[in-house]
């Protein structure tokens, strides 16, 4: 718990502190049990990659107190192997292998996170490829120095492939383990096969003597097939326990004595494990990356995309409304009151229901736009239709901008008293408003209302719905105005 929040934190706490050189001991002690030959020739060396890990993990956080709990925890782990003095030099040299893998990888902004190709390319040449050739230049004359017969440069490619090959294979595990997986695995039949040849095959190859089963050649190599596999489906982590484990399977089996790449002088075996490790991690976790790094390209096209169609959605609902919608008034136009009007009809007509219209029309708006001016009109036109949208709230209900100075409302079935009882109200609710018209008879701004109500069927339409509402509206004007009158439905049925 306390470590996984360390490390939410980025930071590492106390308890990394004190498990990172503990861990570090172990890795060192499982590289002497695993990858060291009787010979003592270092297959791949691992521990350097627990501190690497750690620096990239932690962004260089707490680096010095890191490097010197790992200083003193590489001296002490290579006490049975070597003198005091061999022991610091070589940890020494340890140290400046990971500070340059580290800083070359800042150098050329590698994100520590090795999930991209570049990223794990700039971390190739920086580690595995120029810090632990430098490592080895040096580690090889500190061994000559204390005595050792091997050739120079042969001391220095040893080490320098141990280094290097402990750093490619250790470094993105640790890495890949210590971060937050993407996405969960979800195994297929076809997966499960070929986790189950892999398994199979592995065993053939762990099993061989001296490269061979009855004569038949299995040499690790047939596992570089079956890496390429697992990174295409199984994604960087598992990919990376993959080579790992094969690594140092392929190294355990050279120290029992199982000689799985032939029968060869001790110092080729060493190669050929070395350049088998090598070929196994490149094709491996680097193709484990470029997929992973194709899948994130890819999910992130996806969240684009996705994104995008929602912003034209929305844009396309903005433009809706505005095709719909009454510039001056703000609410349904013209288009907008026939396309409700006959989708409406349709409805009632299937339902069997009474529809009811009302055109409204100002009272003397001439007048009061020439006494006050077409500002002052436009300001009236916009409180009548406040007015009417307030009052006209049901669901099924519109009110619209029919044109001009004139409206029309749509309203749900309710009957003809009801129709009526409705426009009343409107024609005494804008007479309500008090607004004064020196012109008007009344003393302020009022409307007259047309209604119709009518059960669509086949002996009446839409135009003819409109043509009698319009006529009682015309009918209100004459008798008055300021006030309602109700269509005679008979006169449209022919
Ligand atoms: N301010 C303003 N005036 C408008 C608008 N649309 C139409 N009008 C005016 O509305 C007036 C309509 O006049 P008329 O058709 O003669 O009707 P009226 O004066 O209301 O008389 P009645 O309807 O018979 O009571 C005209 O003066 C138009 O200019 C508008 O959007 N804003």
């Amino acid at each position: 718990m306390m470590i996984a929040r360390s490390f939410r934190r980025g930071q590492p706490g106390w308890l990394v502190c004190l498990l990172l050189p503990l861990f570090h001991f172990a890795t060192v002690k499982l590289t002497f049990f695993c990858a060291v030959t009787p010979e003592n020739a270092v297959v791949v060396w691992l521990p350097n990659a627990v501190l690497l890990a750690a620096l990239l993990r932690f962004r260089g956080r707490r680096a010095p107190l890191l490097c010197t709990l790992t200083y003193i925890s590489d001296v002490l782990a290579n006490l049975n192997a070597f003198s005091w003095q061999m022991a610091m030099l070589l940890s020494a040299v340890n140290q400046l292998e990971i500070l340059t893998t580290y800083g070359l990888m800042r150098r050329y902004n590698a994100s520590p996170r090795l999930q991209r190709l570049q990223d794990f390319i700039k971390f190739f040449v920086a580690g595995p490829v120029f810090a632990a050739m430098l490592a080895g230049l040096a580690a090889a004359l500190v061994l000559q120095q204390y005595g050792s017969a091997t050739p120079y440069f042969t001391l220095a490619r040893l080490w320098w492939f141990g280094d290097g090959l402990g750093l490619l294979i250790y470094t993105p595990l640790l890495l890949a383990f210590s971060g937050r997986q993407h996405q969960r695995l979800r195994l297929t039949r076809l997966d499960d096969a070929i986790l189950a040849g892999t398994l199979l095959l592995a065993g053939a190859v762990l099993s061989a003597h001296g490269g061979e089963i009855d004569g038949v050649s299995v040499t690790p190599t047939l596992l570089l097939p079956a890496a390429a596999v697992i990174a295409f489906r199984f994604g960087v982590r598992l990919t990376t326990l993959f080579v790992a484990l094969v690594s140092l399977s392929a190294a355990m089996m050279m120290t029992t004595g199982l000689r799985p790449f032939g029968d060869v002088p001790v110092h080729l075996e060493v190669v050929r494990a070395q350049e088998f490790i090598l070929t196994l991690s490149m094709i491996g976790i680097g193709f484990a990356v470029l997929i992973s790094e194709l899948q994130a390209r890819e999910r992130e096209l996806e969240r684009r995309v996705r994104e995008r169609t929602r912003e034209l959605e929305r844009s396309n609902r903005r433009l809706t409304a505005m095709n719909a919608t009454d510039g001056l008034t703000g609410i349904a136009n013209r288009r907008h009151f026939d396309e409700t009007l006959a989708a409406e009809w349709s409805r009632a007509r299937r339902n069997g229901q009474q529809l009811t219209l009302a055109m409204l029309d100002v009272d003397h708006f001439k007048q009061y736009n020439d006494h006050y001016g077409h500002q002052a009109g436009d300001n009236v036109l916009r409180q009548v239709a406040a007015e009417l949208t307030r009052r006209m709230r049901r669901a099924g209900d519109l009110v619209a901008r029919y044109g001009g100075e004139e409206f029309a409302i749509i309203a749900q079935a309710g009957g003809e008293e009801h129709a009526l009882e409705m426009a009343d109200e409107i024609c005494q609710a804008i007479a309500g408003l008090k607004l004064t018209h020196p012109h008007s008879p009344f003393g302020v701004l009022t409307v007259s209302l047309g209604v119709a109500v009518t059960t669509p069927g086949d002996q009446n339409s839409i135009v003819d719905f409109l043509k009698t509402a319009d006529t009682a509206l015309y009918r209100a004007k004459q008798l008055g105005r300021n006030r309602v009158e109700l269509a005679d439905m008979t006169t449209t049925a022919n």
